[in-house]
């Protein structure tokens, strides 16, 4: 699917186009690794603008070919004349820049270049900001990662071996965090009240000792008052 035309791509890949002089165009043409970890992701070829931050960069800072405006909360495709022949196993990733974003709430959508894609690389920019923004032909818009990937095979089975995430959905790490820190408050809960009950148990004791003289509350007080608090607790967790 091209985002500008709307046109489906299924049929053979165009040319890669001649570049421009005046306009920052220039090809990708990306080599497997020779060794892995060896860092070479991609080799530039016809370039009028380098689009390479720095040599140890691993991102590829994508231009604007053309002037655009993206009203506040809508999306425009840029163009951005860059095309990619990516090897096997490589892939491309349009990312956002984060200055946009801090500046001026923008975002990038979609952004999987595949390897097989000989069309002009667009970068899809969303606004939610509240003001307009202005993007002027050679304006830094994106930035294009070449990742390498692998290719698994798909096997259908019945189960699948036991997996720590479970099926609770979006963030079952969180929601089990929190499940653990209920359990935990209901226990201190359930402590605090086991406290609070006998202290107003020995205070009643002690009371009704003092006010009634009763020989049995006097009795009692003896027995029970002379307990230290941790006896008393073990007490009322078996009575509560
Ligand atoms: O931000 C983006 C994302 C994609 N593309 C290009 C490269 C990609 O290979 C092609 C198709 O995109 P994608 O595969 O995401 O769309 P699809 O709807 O799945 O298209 P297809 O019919 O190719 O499967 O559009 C861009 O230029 N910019």
């Amino acid at each position: 699917f091209d985002p500008v035309t709307s046109q489906s791509l299924c049929s053979p890949p165009p040319p890669l186009p001649q570049p421009h002089s005046a306009l920052p165009c220039c090809a990708l043409k990306s080599h497997l690794p020779s060794a892995p970890g060896s860092g070479f992701a991609g080799l530039l070829e016809h370039a009028t603008a380098s689009i390479k931050g720095s040599a140890w960069t691993a991102v590829y800072d994508l231009y604007s070919t053309y002037d655009y405006t993206v009203p506040p909360v809508e999306k425009t495709p840029v163009k951005t004349n860059t095309h990619t022949a990516l090897s096997s196993q490589w892939y491309g990733r349009v990312a956002l820049c984060s200055g946009m974003a801090a500046k001026h709430f923008i975002d990038t959508g979609t952004g999987i270049i595949k390897k097989d894609y000989r069309g002009n690389i667009v970068v899809v920019l969303f606004n939610f900001g509240k003001e307009k923004l202005e993007v002027k032909k050679g304006d830094q818009t994106a930035q294009l990662i070449c990742a390498l990937t692998f290719y698994p095979e798909i096997e259908k089975v019945q189960h699948l071996d036991n997996i720590k995430k479970g099926s609770g959905g979006f963030s079952p790490t969180v929601k089990n965090k929190i499940d653990a820190k209920n359990r935990k408050m209901k226990k201190c809960t359930f402590f605090l009240k086991i406290k609070s009950s006998s202290l107003l148990f020995c205070t009643s004791v002690n009371l009704i000792a003092l006010a009634s003289k009763n020989v049995w509350f006097s009795y009692i007080k003896e027995r029970v008052l002379c307990w230290d608090h941790t006896e008393l607790y073990f007490v009322l967790f078996f009575y509560i």
